[in-house]
């Protein structure tokens, strides 16, 4: 069962220390408590129990290291990032599989020492029937998140410990094993029950979109704006419509257990089908649907699809209709598919045609068609591509239909966003790194993301912010194939299809020193360039698409008028922009069936209709010093958790500057203060500052990092 009813029903009864609890709370607690002992003296246990120092036999803890090594891929990052939250705090993390064999614990030095003596470390059981009451074997029993906290430990050996565990259940209800944080039960915190159910539920997260990657997975919240975050729900929904596993949020959020929900399917749930969602999500815009449940519960939802679904089930319908825009039309149009929300996906129509993703980018630009003619020839040819253009022209979205379109469609697609990681960690998130490379901790190695894409394709996003001494250590694992994780004498042969992209002059930059030429030549396979917006011959047809995307039930037309404007600004966030100014155009016009000049948002118009517009982002020498904003984020939180709470919908459009810029003396300096006025008047939310400004998050972090 993922989401036990206990823990729902009363989450104060084991998420609070028992002196914090008001009398009543107490009372129940200590009443609880008594029954988990009397469980644990029924088991035959005494509370003078010596710890049991006889852990598993060297062989038999690599065993079971081996058969949960699929829980320890997911929970070794996981335990990493929360070990950065919780460091120099006395205090360990551990995780134990299902039967309460504690597989991997990562901690403070002095901590870790003190919990050897009572046996608490890799290989020992710490199920109730051989610990007594304790976090990890008693949320294993529970069923749900458990706090055990000093006295409450049933042998009086573990009463310095504080432990807050959560269990890790797979899409299907199957309980994993337990994540535990424990700690000198001095250094109590009530946050660490939190810290922990959310880690938990990240490795159950990822375990979902690992097992379910080519499925249709729909990412739900009443609140739109909790889309994207850990209290999204997902469900995963299989060709013929049936619900086949959902995450905990999803179970709280429908108020239904596993096995309950997966005796539904879209139809008996939602009252729509698996071939309407795809045709709501087939265009590359990513904009939420509305479903609701029978009793008329609604819930905001967005879909996502890495692969292709061969056997999506649809209605034999006559051959479809394509434009030159690669839109279908009449009766017995597809369900056409998105090469955003649905990634780049791939279908076969009922006449077997084939429409890739490359094959939806194709909106009738000559510049455009000729790319992907070009791009086409290299697909599958283990040739390196790489991708030009400034910002928002859609160079992921490319990349992500090369690798729909190619064989390894089925693999990873992994991308790696070379501007927005903090260059210390860089090379461990790109390379991995083994048992102890880093000082201070007992450590488990991480999988980098280069093994993780193996066999599929690496994405390396703003290749041109690479750090120099990076670059020698990328070349050779191009070249060789096989990657050394950071302190580790052993190579890991990878197959991988690299995909490059950045918005900088290469040839530039190489003439500057700052980007090896012999990386150059191994990345430039095949070069393409995106053009800007501004420079397309398909805005309009661009433009339709996007609304046809946001508004499938009732597409607006765009006025001539606004259309004239449209096509006489400069864009200087391209594709990205033109969305986010259609997506409020769109709702101020809803009704209307045409959006006229005054739907559009003040500012746009003012320098729509003035010719100005915030200049395209310039091409500067990247000079690497302390970034104020992009190390400050935690490696796998490049957005930082609740951010998106408080962005207004529908905020679009190039900002004015709040306040004139100190004088700068150059015009990345003036760039950069724009992005800081702009930041500043939106309360340092990166979201709403992007769409102000028309340019992606990344480019704001790069910006800023190179601001100083
Ligand atoms: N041809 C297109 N049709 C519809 N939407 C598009 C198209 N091209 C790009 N977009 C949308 O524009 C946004 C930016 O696209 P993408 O992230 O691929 O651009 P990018 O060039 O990689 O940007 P950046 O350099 O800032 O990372 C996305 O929301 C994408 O869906």
């Amino acid at each position: 069962m993922v989401a036990p009813p206990r823990e729902l029903a009363a989450p104060a009864r084991t998420w609070t220390t028992p002196e914090a609890l008001p009398l009543p709370q107490q009372k129940e607690r200590t009443e609880l408590i008594e029954q988990w002992h009397q469980r644990c003296s029924a088991l035959g246990l005494t509370r003078v129990e010596r710890p049991d120092f006889e852990p598993l036999m060297r062989g038999d803890l690599a065993v079971a290291r081996e058969r949960n090594q699929r829980l320890f891929t997911h929970a070794a990052p996981v335990m990493e990032m929360l070990f950065e939250q919780i460091v120099d705090t006395e205090s360990m993390i551990v995780l134990a599989d299902v039967s309460g064999t504690i597989l991997h614990s990562v901690g403070d030095d002095r901590f870790l020492q003190r919990a050897d003596k009572v046996a608490l470390t890799p290989g020992v059981n710490w199920a109730e029937h051989s610990k007594g009451t304790n976090a990890i074997g008693t949320a294993l029993f529970e069923e749900a998140p458990t706090v055990v906290h000093g006295g409450e430990h049933f042998i009086h050996a573990n009463h310095f410990l504080t432990c807050s565990a959560a269990p890790i259940f797979d899409p299907r209800g199957n309980m994993l094993g337990v994540l535990d944080v424990t700690g000198d039960q001095r250094s109590y915190h009530r946050h660490t029950m939190g810290l922990v159910r959310m880690s938990a539920r990240m490795i159950e997260n990822q375990w979902l979109s690992d097992d379910y990657g080519n499925r249709l997975r729909l990412h739900f919240h009443s609140r739109v704006e909790f889309i994207g975050t850990l209290l999204e729900g997902i469900i995963v929904v299989g060709a013929d419509g049936k619900i086949l596993g959902a995450n905990r949020s999803a179970l709280d959020q429908l108020d239904m257990s596993s096995a309950a929900l997966r005796m539904h399917s879209l139809t008996s749930l939602f009252g729509t089908t698996a071939p309407a969602v795809f045709d709501h999500f087939r265009s590359p815009l990513p904009t939420p649907m509305t479903l609701c449940l029978s009793n008329g519960r609604q819930f905001h939802v967005s879909a996502r699809f890495n692969g292709p679904q061969r056997s999506m089930a649809m209605e034999p319908r006559s051959a479809p209709v394509v434009d030159s825009a690669g839109l279908r039309s009449g009766a017995g149009a597809e369900p056409r598919l998105p090469a955003g929300v649905l990634a780049g996906a791939t279908a076969h129509s009922a006449d077997g045609t084939l429409f890739s993703g490359l094959h939806y980018l194709n909106t009738g630009d000559p510049q455009i068609g000729a790319l992907i003619q070009k791009v086409q020839r290299v697909i599958n040819r283990d040739i390196p591509l790489l991708i030009l253009g400034e910002t928002g022209t859609g160079k992921e979205l490319l990349a992500r239909a090369v690798h729909q379109d190619s064989n390894r469609a089925r693999q990873p697609f992994v991308a790696v966003n070379c501007a927005s990681i903090p260059e210390s960690l860089i090379e461990a998130e790109l390379f991995g790194y083994e048992d102890g490379a880093f000082t201070g901790a007992r450590r488990k190695g991480a999988v980098g993301r280069i093994v993780q894409a193996n066999g599929g394709t690496l994405f390396l996003d703003e290749i041109g912010d690479m750090p120099l001494a990076l670059q020698a250590r990328l070349l050779r694992v191009l070249q060789e194939r096989q990657v050394t994780p950071l302190g580790s004498l052993k190579s890991i042969p990878v197959d991988i299809a690299v995909i490059g992209a950045t918005h900088r002059k290469l040839r530039d930059m190489i003439e500057a020193g700052s980007f090896r030429e012999d990386l150059y030549y191994r990345l430039n396979g095949l070069v393409v360039k995106l053009p800007a917006l501004r420079e397309r011959h398909d805005l309009d047809v661009v433009a339709r698409r996007i609304l046809l995307s946001d508004c499938p039930h009732g597409t607006p037309e765009i006025s001539a008028r606004v259309m004239a404007l449209f096509k006489a600004y400069a864009w200087p966030g391209n594709v990205r922009q033109l969305a986010n100014v259609l997506r409020t155009a769109a709702v101020m016009a809803a009704g209307e069936g045409q959006i006229e000049e005054h739907h559009l948002s003040d500012d746009f118009l003012e320098d729509a209709r003035s010719g100005r517009a915030p200049s395209p982002p310039q091409v500067s020498m990247p000079i690497r010093v302390a970034p104020p904003v992009a190390e400050a984020m935690p490696m796998h939180f490049t957005e930082p958790l609740g951010e998106r709470s408080a962005e207004p919908e529908a905020e679009s459009g190039p900002a004015q500057a709040t306040a004139e810029p100190a004088t700068p003396r150059t015009l990345g300096e003036a760039e950069v203060e724009l992005i800081r006025s702009t930041l500043a008047a939106a309360n340092g939310n990166i979201s709403v500052a992007s769409k102000r400004l028309g340019i992606s998050r990344n480019t704001i972090y790069r910006k800023l990092r190179w601001g100083k």
